[in-house]
């Protein structure tokens, strides 16, 4: 649980920037706030995590272990990714091999460009902003808050991230995120909040059906008669939050009521569906059905 009560914000002597903000997050959500430049979404992100005070209003019941991602991260710094992500897994009070395994993982998770030992002041925008995901990640976060999270990104880190982010919440997290585009906030957001005139309101028929939303990973390998399926562009299919290929084949995280349309398209492209696990995040998540087996 999270709460903004009656929060405003003004900066100096400027205007409202946000103006009484209301909002309260259960554990297990992933929170979208959409609206355009300039309207105080990363104010009310900063206020969120404890970086900035609001002028009124206070923050309650903020989980005690903050992962938080800026819109941006430009480390003028000649230490390398590991080594950064190390001493900062020791500022969270990890022990240094344990900060520096879990920093190995991550990055690897991510598949950081250019690899781990390179100075963070040479990394692109898009792995810079990995480096900064890994960071927020070094001790699971009860609350994990992304700033314009896929800026930057490329196609893999964004199934990833989205997988990053359902895990979070299946474990009882709350994710709060911004995005302009509401394609994202309705694919990734179990609910969405628009921020516009200082105001910040709830929007869009998932909020209502917010709390637990199922999802399915899927798992399709190639045909057993080693016919090679085609590769489709799995990111933009409808309800899909993530995508993950290996050599055997991919996993795909879909929104449940997108499933039976992922399958078919699987299926006529070639593939063989492994397994179908559902998985309903939300405060008590729990896998609850599974089905395996070639269905052909
Ligand atoms: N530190 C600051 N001092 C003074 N004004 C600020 C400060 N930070 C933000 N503002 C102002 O507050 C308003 C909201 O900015 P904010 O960065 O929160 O918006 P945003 O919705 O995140 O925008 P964008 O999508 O462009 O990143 C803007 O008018 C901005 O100029």
């Amino acid at each position: 649980m999270l709460r903004l009560d009656a929060v405003c914000k003004r900066y100096g002597r400027g205007g409202w920037v946000l103006r009484d903000v209301d909002v309260e997050v259960p554990a297990g959500e992933v929170v979208a706030f959409a609206g355009g430049n300039g309207s105080g979404k990363s104010t009310l992100l900063r206020i969120a995590v404890g970086l900035s005070r609001p002028t009124r209003g206070g923050v309650t019941a903020r989980p005690p272990v903050v992962g938080y991602v800026p819109d941006r991260f430009s480390p003028g710094e000649r230490m390398s990714a590991m080594a950064y992500l190390t001493h900062m897994g020791r500022v969270r009070g990890l022990a240094t091999s344990v900060a520096s395994a879990r920093a190995g993982l991550l990055l690897e998770r991510l598949a950081l460009v250019g690899g781990r030992e390179a100075p963070l002041l040479s990394l692109s925008k898009g792995n810079a902003q990995k480096v900064a995901l890994a960071q927020a990640l070094l001790v699971e976060p009860g609350l994990l808050v992304l700033d314009e999270p896929w800026s930057g990104l490329d196609a893999d880190a964004h199934g990833m991230l989205a997988e990053i982010m359902t895990d979070v919440a299946a474990s009882g997290g709350i994710v709060l995120f911004t995005d302009h585009r509401e394609s994202v906030t309705r694919a990734q957001a179990t609910r969405t909040y628009r921020v516009g005139d200082g105001r910040v309101s709830p929007r869009g028929p998932e909020t209502r059906a917010a709390a637990h939303r199922t999802v399915a990973d899927v798992v399709l390998t190639a045909d057993r008669d080693g016919r090679v399926p085609e590769d489709l562009a799995w990111e933009r299919l409808d309800g899909v939050l993530a995508v993950h290929r290996d050599t055997t084949g991919v996993r795909v995280r879909v929104l449940r009521e997108s499933t039976d349309a992922l399958l078919l398209a699987a299926l006529r492209h070639g593939w063989s569906v492994g397994t179908v696990t559902e998985t309903t995040t939300g405060h008590h998540a729990t896998p609850h059905a599974t089905t395996s087996g070639d269905t052909r």
